[in-house]
């Protein structure tokens, strides 16, 4: 019998879902509350959850589920603020007694077919674990900075910050679904994967109880402009003391900001609570203002990993949707083992900041995997860099440096939530 022989791939009813949700407790390693269920319901996109079932009684119980995968159906900011359709893959899963056979292998198949036959050009994904996926193509699409910023941090003032008032309240899809889909709809940083209101229903919103571990119910914080929102974060807090110390943690999920001032009043707020001495972020872009603007930077214990992992499913149309900045003319080669329609050469010809993209049999400037080019799809990553890590090969000597220039972003890429 051969690795994956055995499962077929199935859409996941709204009746199976406990099935769903059997195998993706057992892969992640926990044990829900009952009371926790609509919650995870909610955060799902139900009409995308797949699975692979057992079809062979020598694999196990036949139409048990043994791997589950979803994905959102998105848009992504690009490199320039325009927008590309994006899957975003979530919730892989594969039940233990069902690992390394393949099946992850198989469903991540089964996600980029699906994906293209919807015209999404480009997979992102949140890796648990970061060796997993280059095998696949997807390459590291952007890099977050995850900060520990103790109580009161000084910045270097920003006009208007004070101006600015600021609404604390706990955060409810119903009340500020809109609101917070509006703020985000509006960032043009590159990575930017938008969750639209309604999109896997609430996933922003999710807070299972379970997963609080004494944290507070998730909050939101709301800067204003003469009752404008211009500012977001989700953010909860934890009490804690020690020998009569007050050292509570502060812990910032997706947030983003309009404006220079309108970020700094969210950051003072955030790291400002009393009985609060650490503030910890998530999805903070390595050039965001906060980092700017904090006078004593070496103050922030920090880390700097990955954050979103990128995957072009349609070269041409990947890359025509995207800004550039430099005008080129490069003969790219890129080898794809998943996705043959991107194996070959292809002529990318900027001019004024669009690209024309077409096949060629002329002579590759440059060869590649398709992961190193999906690394730089965001401009996060310089294709000269990878030339000199020895993992892009420049045939013409220049052209490496001419698509990089006009690839790289003026800012870093990020995704500001963690589907
Ligand atoms: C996008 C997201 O949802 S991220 C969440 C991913 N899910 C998890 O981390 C949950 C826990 N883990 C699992 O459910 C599973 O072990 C998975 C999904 C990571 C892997 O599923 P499997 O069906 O065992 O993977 P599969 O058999 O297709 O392996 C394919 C290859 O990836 C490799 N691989 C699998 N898991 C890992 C890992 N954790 N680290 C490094 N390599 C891995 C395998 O060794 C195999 O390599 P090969 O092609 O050289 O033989």
């Amino acid at each position: 019998m051969k690795k994956a022989e055995g499962y077929r791939p199935i859409s996941v009813a709204e009746e199976r879902l406990d099935e769903f949700f059997d195998v993706v407790q057992w892969a992640f390693v926990g044990e829900w509350l009952r009371e926790d269920r609509q919650d995870y319901v909610d955060a799902l996109p139900v009409e995308r959850a797949r699975a692979l079932e057992v079809t062979d009684a020598r694999r196990g119980r036949v139409s048990e589920i043994a791997a589950v995968h979803a994905s959102f159906g998105t848009e992504m900011v690009v490199p320039g603020g325009r927008k590309v359709p994006t899957a975003g893959l979530s919730w892989l899963g594969v039940h233990p007694a069902h690992r390394r056979r393949g099946l992850m292998t198989r469903m991540i198949h089964d996600h980029f077919e699906r994906s293209l036959a919807r015209g999404e050009a480009v997979s992102v994904l949140y890796a648990m674990e970061a060796p997993i996926y280059a095998r696949f193509g997807y390459g590291m699409g952007s890099q977050t900075v995850k900060a520990e910023i103790p109580r009161g941090a000084r910045m270097w003032a920003v006009d208007g910050a004070d101006d600015l008032t600021v609404r604390l309240e706990r955060a409810s899809f119903d009340e500020h679904d809109e609101l917070v889909a509006g703020l985000q709809a509006r960032l043009d940083r590159p990575g930017t994967v938008i969750n639209a209101v309604g999109s896997g229903r609430n996933a922003r919103f999710t807070d299972p109880v379970g997963n609080r571990r004494g944290m507070e119910k998730w909050r939101l914080a709301i800067v204003e402009d003469a009752g404008d929102p211009v500012a977001y974060a989700f953010f909860r807090r934890h009490a804690r003391s020690s020998v009569g110390i007050h050292d509570g943690v502060c812990q910032v999920r997706e947030h983003g900001s309009m404006s220079p001032a309108a970020s700094q009043r969210l950051w003072q707020t955030l790291t400002d609570f009393d009985l609060v001495e650490t503030t910890m972020t998530e999805n903070l872009a390595t050039d965001d203002p906060l980092l700017h603007q904090l006078r004593d930077p070496r103050g922030v214990r920090s880390k700097v990993i990955d954050n979103l992992w990128v995957r072009l499913l349609d070269v041409p149309t990947a890359l025509e949707a995207r800004e550039y900045f430099h005008d080129c003319d490069v003969v790219v080669e890129v080898a794809d083992k998943h996705v043959p329609a991107n194996a070959g050469r292809w002529r990318v010809r900027v001019a004024g900041g669009d690209a024309q993209v077409s096949r060629t049999d002329d002579a590759p400037d440059l060869s590649m995997d398709i992961r190193h080019l999906s690394q730089c799809y965001l401009g996060g990553t310089s294709l000269e860099a990878l030339v000199r890590a020895g993992l892009v090969r420049e045939h013409t000597p220049g052209q490496a440096r001419d698509l990089a220039t006009a690839m790289l972003s003026p800012v870093a890429p990020l995704a500001n939530w963690d589907f």
